[in-house]
């Protein structure tokens, strides 16, 4: 299948969506270039459209494109070779005949390079390059002073959702699909300013389902009006299994919000003992929630309901006081906002389950999150290579945990050194720098929950035909089966 981001990649400076100035500047720097022969850099977040900016750029000017990758090594020898020819074409006599436009991604990413002078030899070809130059960077600041100070810059901002709405509505109508506006508009906010997600957003949730409704998009946005503040407050601190279950009836959120924010919100709380306890009723919790997606059966609404109040607040030892600043559930907001994003994340989840023998809503619910946090946008390169080997990561699930939004080249570095490394331990046997998670409370086993969650999300294709019948009891009767009267 396509990649609509690809298919849909704008051809012309024009279809650039948003940064509207970003793309005067950058048109007015082409037009001028021959007068200041200055590089540029385009900066912002992942996904805004730098790079797709600079290919429209270039081919609305009729230039040739060379693309390189900043952070390898050759990247110096090679521009110089090309600035060589083309000055020996005839530039330097005024002609265009010779004119290419080089594009360098990765810019900001060259101190992984600075054994080999990365950024030195950047900054000399930026400022003796004969040919138009735009390098690409998402971190302004991690590019050394002198190659900022070489170079005319221009900042891309985050793509309002105002912008995104129409390029999703464009492309829902190129495909011919059927979607309701609000659906476009919750991917839009989801996404907040990246274009990219949004459109693979998209993707994955229009090509499962005959029309696109708000439905299809899930959300953790939401107003907080809806009583979850006195909720938490009074499930976390204060009640008693049946004061927790009775406080959730004024609460209004779908079971799977709700489950959100409690998780998001119990560890600045609970600790040690109960927060394992409550972990394992989440759990539990989780699992109904996926057996009502599989089976349409709404009837097990109520033992996931009882076991994040009822199950949470009994898990609790003694009463709390104090106050607590609760929040939205940040994390999930980000990363578990659609099915393409919830696929990959079950993906690595079994993984994890797999390899540390614990079960895949502990590796979801508790292990990724804290991955995610260390390994945030690869700064801690070697953890995130020792991550990658452990659990056998490929680029886009390395790109997803670290948040770097899209399979960049430093994830691809990544992923070739944990091949490495697997290799090697291969060879010496070693577990590496990950020993695994702790086993969790419940004592799961990871494979029939690993099975759980494969009927959670096959169900959506009814590959799962009996699913409907089926007592959800396959994995484990007892804890699955909790309701009200086990916890008090
Ligand atoms: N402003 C935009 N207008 C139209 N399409 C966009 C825009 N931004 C992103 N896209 C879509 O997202 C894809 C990726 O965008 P692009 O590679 O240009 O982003 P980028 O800002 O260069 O991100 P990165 O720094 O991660 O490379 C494009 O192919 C296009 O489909």
């Amino acid at each position: 299948m396509t990649d609509w981001t690809e298919k849909y990649r704008p051809t012309t400076l024009s279809e650039v969506r948003g940064n509207n100035k970003a793309r005067d500047k950058l048109k007015q720097w082409a037009d001028t270039w021959e007068d200041h022969g200055d590089a540029v850099i385009l900066h912002g977040s992942p996904g805004v459209g730098k790079t797709s900016a600079a290919h429209a750029l270039a081919n609305d000017m009729g230039w040739p494109t060379i693309e390189l990758n900043a952070s390898d090594q050759r990247t110096g020898d090679v521009v110089k070779r090309v600035a060589g020819e083309a000055a020996k074409s005839g530039t330097l006599t005024g002609g265009t005949a010779g004119r290419r436009v080089v594009i360098m991604d990765e810019a900001d990413n060259l101190t992984h390079n600075a054994d080999r002078g990365g950024s030195r030899a950047i900054t000399d070809v930026v400022k003796s390059a004969n040919q138009p130059l735009i390098l690409i960077a998402n971190e302004f600041y991690d590019m050394s002073n002198s190659l900022r100070n070489a170079c005319e810059t221009i900042e891309f901002r985050n793509v309002s959702a105002r912008s995104i709405v129409p390029a999703l509505r464009d492309i829902c109508r190129q495909e011919n699909i059927e979607y309701e506006s609000e659906a476009l508009e919750a991917i839009a906010e989801n996404d907040s300013g990246d274009l990219r997600s949004a459109v693979n957003d998209l993707q994955a949730v229009a090509t499962t389902n005959g029309k696109l409704t708000r439905d299809d998009v899930v959300t953790g946005e939401r107003d907080t009006t809806s009583g979850i503040f006195d909720f938490l407050d009074d499930l976390i601190k204060k009640q008693d299994a049946e004061g927790a279950l009775k406080a959730s009836y004024d609460v209004d959120e779908t079971p799977d919000n709700m489950l959100n924010w409690i998780e998001d919100n119990l560890p600045k709380d609970y600790e040690g003992r109960e927060l394992a306890d409550a972990y394992g009723y989440m759990a539990n919790a989780d699992r109904w929630l996926g057996r009502v997606r599989a089976t349409q059966n709404y009837k097990y609404w109520r033992y996931a309901g009882d076991n994040m109040t009822a199950g949470v607040a009994a898990a609790r030892q003694g009463k709390k006081g104090g106050w607590t600043r609760y929040g939205p559930p940040s994390y999930w907001r980000k990363l578990g906002s659609s099915r393409g994003k919830r696929d990959t994340r079950d993906y690595i989840a079994r993984k994890i389950a797999e390899e540390s023998g614990i079960s895949m809503s502990t590796a979801r619910r508790e292990v990724i999150p804290f991955l995610s946090a260390m390994t945030h946008h690869c700064k801690n390169r070697e953890l995130t290579v020792a991550m990658a080997a452990q659990y056998d990561l490929e680029e886009k699930h390395v790109a997803f945990v670290t948040g770097s939004g899209k399979t960049t080249n430093k994830v691809q570095s990544i992923v070739e050194d944990a091949e490495e490394s697997k290799a090697e331990a291969a060879v010496e046997h070693s577990g590496g720098a990950f020993e695994g998670f702790a086993s969790e409370s419940d004592g799961d086993e990871p494979t029939d929950d690993a099975e759980a969650d494969e009927t959670d999300d096959s169900a959506d294709e009814s590959t799962e035909a009996g699913a409907a019948d089926s007592e959800p009891d396959e994995t484990k009767a007892d804890d699955g089966q909790a309701s009200f009267g086990d916890f008090t």
